[in-house]
């Protein structure tokens, strides 16, 4: 990304490159930016207001918004969805298994999470424990597992969509290829990922408290280029406070879409670093 970024106390870089060498230019500085990143959320709340850093009341939108996003992804990609098939999906940085109990698993027979902080999978455990939660036996969280993204593969054609929601931030640009190319292994044909990110102006944003990066779309796109991901629909979150980012949700696919929607430019938020951690 050639683009000009910030950090957290303003601080411009001529480009990524710049800052990556900066904070993990080598070995002993790439476990800092992740040990650091991790730290952070040790330190935090096992809540939904903890996890949407103070934010709690952004719940009901984002979810409300990514109900309606992943019904239109169900009726193209999974049209036998609660009739024959059996769904699976992985909720990825899912925190206190929010996305999931809220979301994931009304409509995936399986959800598997994992979150690299295990105060936070503990709570998702017990949010997600079948005496917690109103589903039928035919919906379940299944698998937790407690690892950090750039270190997890997923087995082999497991899943249906692969969640990944305000966590990617966390990862280097090469660790996020890495990611996504081990991760494309994971999913069905046919499988999808949705990725709902903060979205800068433009360049990038660097948390230096948490080690995170907000990217903007142009550098999410050459990302997603690659990974040789395909941008299957793209929808703009709505009804966010003001002041907060501007918040995307993308669904990539590993093949060409025979057909793209994209919804309407909107004006975007001011950049503010850190709101929504
Ligand atoms: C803003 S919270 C979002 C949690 C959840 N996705 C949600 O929307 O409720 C960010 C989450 O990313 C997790 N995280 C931090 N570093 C990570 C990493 N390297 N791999 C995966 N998740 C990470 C944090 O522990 C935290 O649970």
């Amino acid at each position: 990304m050639n683009t000009a970024g910030l950090d957290s106390d303003g601080r411009e870089f001529k480009n990524a490159d710049e800052m990556w060498k900066e904070e993990v230019g080598d070995n002993q500085k790439k476990t800092d930016w992740y040990r650091i990143g991790v730290g952070y959320w040790e330190r935090v709340e096992a809540s939904v207001d903890g996890v949407l850093g103070g934010y709690g009341p952004v719940n009901d939108a984002d979810i409300k918004d990514s109900e309606a996003f992943l019904n239109t992804l169900l009726a193209d990609c999974f049209p036998d969805a609660g009739r024959n098939q059996h769904l699976v999906a992985l909720d990825c940085g899912a925190g206190v298994g929010r996305v999931t109990k809220n979301l994931l698993i009304r409509y995936f027979n399986e959800v598997d999470l994992l979150e690299p902080v295990s105060h936070f999978l503990d709570a998702a455990r017990e949010n997600l424990a079948p005496q917690n939660q109103m589903v039928s036996e035919a919906h379940k969280a299944a698998n937790f597992y407690c690892v950090p993204l750039q270190e997890f593969t997923p087995d082999a054609k497991r899943y249906d969509v692969i969640w990944v929601q305000w966590c990617i931030g966390h990862l280097t640009d090469d660790d996020f290829v890495s990611f996504f190319n081990r991760a494309k292994v994971g999913l069905k044909p046919g499988g999808i990922f949705v990725l709902k990110e903060n979205i800068a102006r433009s360049g990038f944003v660097l948390d230096k408290e948490d080690k995170s990066i907000t990217r903007s779309d142009l550098y999410f796109k050459e990302l997603f280029n690659r990974c040789g991901l395909h941008i299957y629909k793209l929808k703009d979150q709505k009804g966010f406070p003001k002041g907060l980012f501007a918040v995307k949700m993308y669904a990539l696919a590993t093949e060409l879409p025979k057909r793209v929607s994209a919804s309407r430019p909107k004006r975007k938020a001011a950049n503010r670093p850190a709101i929504i951690k």
